[in-house]
């Protein structure tokens, strides 16, 4: 910005907008599909943005434009033509019959910084490369047998979690903060070998990359000014978006080169304070090994296999951060629940004789697994799931060309009063029967935790075995309240409107000891 003068922007602003307004006027956008609904006041330039852009929640401003238009409509974001699509029955078209179509995500501005390329598995293109990348992703990092190999670590950092918050007993705690610390700390010994914080000390530095990452996921959602003009460069310069984003990704660049810089130590064969995975691999380890081998479709250079672990890291930390984050806001604001759930997993822990929660505990605690369901109901981490089409398809019998981009309503399909009762309360008991509790994901797409077809969610078995085990631990070894003063209706809900839809305002809760299920470390 420091080498334009105002009166430069200004002028290539005038002269711009008046190419673009010409520009926009002779080509229209979804010309096949002029009946498809759609919001009226389209403004020159700017098309429909002016509806959302102030208030900056548009799941919520599409759920309340599709209690006017029906569940699929048209809306124009600047220079790009979009569908929102808001019933069970249009997500399982865009997610199922014509995933192939929607298997690719719009090309954003931030990807192309944050992605390096993008040349990660979330934001690249269908493709050759994205194929390659996905397939080593659930193949190889993120395989049942991966997973299984990194029981032993969850286990370990599930009881440092748990001594955390032993030591706030009695005191007002911001668990979003120790939540964050415990998926960072797990996930960059998974992805890196090392802890992010190997001491206590270190928790500015969580509090740091908490905030880089809030940072990074607003801006990797494509809900800016800069994304909707893509093909012009100035009005990202202009609303100071391009270089909020080249700084959020250069911040979030150094964080992992500072953790690759720890891994460098581990990797040499006298390092001390060294933290190795029980002999296991690394996700490093992984795709080095995977580089190596000559039966890849596309050569993994070295920046590829640095986008692909990052994205691993960035992906998995905070979405998994967020679902435990809102499942303790849930079973704080519900003391029935708390209690319920929390008489479920210290009777089965206490019938193991174990005094702590152990895996084989986690496939019993059937009541926990409704709770936690229910809150991935109620706060999807992927308010809009967002695709692009790379070929014209039919919804609808509304034809929608190539390169539209599609947002699934993942917020407004969950709480939609036609597929819930009280579909705004927190109600487990909704999922009791044994098909309801034996997954996280709704076979009949009434809401979509992990996304779905190929570009589902590939972590699953990673985030969620994550996010059970570490539940239990919290509700076995102690009980929960409110700060003094506050009430169940004073707890703030909104969230962020991320790639991972966050807590706006941590949580904040009081943890104490109970004598019969203490934590011994
Ligand atoms: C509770 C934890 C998690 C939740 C709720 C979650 C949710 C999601 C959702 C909703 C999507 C978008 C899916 C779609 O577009 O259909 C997604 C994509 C993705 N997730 Fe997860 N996730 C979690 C944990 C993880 C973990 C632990 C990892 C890896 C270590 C991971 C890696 C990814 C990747 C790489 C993608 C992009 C896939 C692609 O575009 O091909 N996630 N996740």
């Amino acid at each position: 910005m420091a080498n334009f003068s105002p009166e430069i922007l200004f002028l290539s602003f005038v002269v711009s907008t008046a190419i673009l307004y010409m520009i926009n006027n002779r080509r229209r956008s979804l010309p096949n599909s002029p009946s498809l609904p759609s919001p009226p006041n389209k403004l020159p330039i700017i098309g429909h943005l002016h509806l959302f852009y102030k208030e900056r929640k548009p799941h919520k401003s599409f759920a309340k434009l599709a209690e006017k238009l029906g569940p699929i409509f048209y809306i124009q974001l600047g220079r790009v033509p979009a569908v929102v699509v808001s019933s069970k029955e249009l997500a399982k078209q865009v997610l199922k019959t014509h995933d192939q179509v929607f298997a690719s995500r719009p090309s954003i501005l931030s990807a192309k910084y944050v992605s390096v390329g993008p040349a990660d598995v979330t934001f690249s293109p269908n493709g050759p490369y994205w194929r390659q990348a996905r397939k080593i992703c659930v193949t190889e990092l993120l395989s049942p047998k991966r997973v299984n190999s990194f029981k032993v670590v969850l286990d370990e950092e599930v009881n440092r979690f748990m001594s955390r918050v032993k030591a706030r007993c009695g005191l007002e705690t911001d668990m979003s903060d120790l939540i964050f610390a415990f998926c960072t700390d797990f996930f960059c010994l998974a992805a890196f070998g090392v802890r992010f914080m190997e001491d206590e000390d270190e928790g500015q530095k969580s509090k740091y990359l908490a905030s880089v990452f809030i940072e990074v996921e607003e801006l990797l959602t494509g809900f800016y000014y800069g994304d909707f003009f893509s093909e012009w460069v100035w009005p990202g310069w202009l609303t100071g978006y391009t270089p909020r984003v080249i700084k959020g990704s250069r911040n979030l660049l150094n964080a992992v080169d500072e953790i690759f810089d720890k891994t460098s130590k581990r990797k040499q064969p006298l390092g001390t304070g060294a933290f190795l995975l029980h002999g296991n691999e690394d996700f490093i380890d992984v795709l080095r090994r995977v580089q190596k081998s000559d039966d890849l479709d596309v050569p993994l250079t070295d920046d590829n296999l640095m986008a692909i672990v990052s994205d691993m890291f960035v992906a998995g930390v905070d979405p998994s951060t967020a679902t435990l984050e809102w499942i303790m806001t849930d079973l704080a604001r519900h003391p029935r629940v708390m209690k319920k759930a929390q008489e479920e997993v210290r009777s089965v822990v206490t019938a193991s004789g174990s005094g702590r929660v152990e895996e084989n505990h986690i496939h019993q605690l059937k009541y926990m697994k409704a709770v936690i369901k229910e809150s991935m109901r109620l706060h999807p981490v992927n308010l809009l799931i967002p695709r692009e089409s790379s070929d014209k398809c039919t919804l609808e019998g509304y034809e929608i060309p190539a390169k539209t981009r599609i947002f699934v309503n993942n917020h407004a399909i969950g709480r939609d009063p036609k597929l819930f009762t009280n579909p705004h309360d927190f109600i487990p008991e909704r999922f009791q029967q044994e098909e309801d509790i034996k997954d996280f994901k709704d076979k009949d797409f009434r809401f979509m935790p992990f996304g779905g077809g190929r570009r589902g969610c590939p972590g699953y078995g990673f985030g969620s075995i994550t996010v059970q085990w570490a539940v239990a631990g919290l509700l076995y070894h102690f009980d929960w309240a409110l700060p003094r003063g506050v009430g169940p209706s004073d707890v703030d809900l909104q969230e962020v409107f991320g790639l991972a839809a966050r807590k706006r305002v941590p949580l904040v809760l009081v943890p104490t000891g109970n004598k019969g299920y203490d934590f011994k470390s």
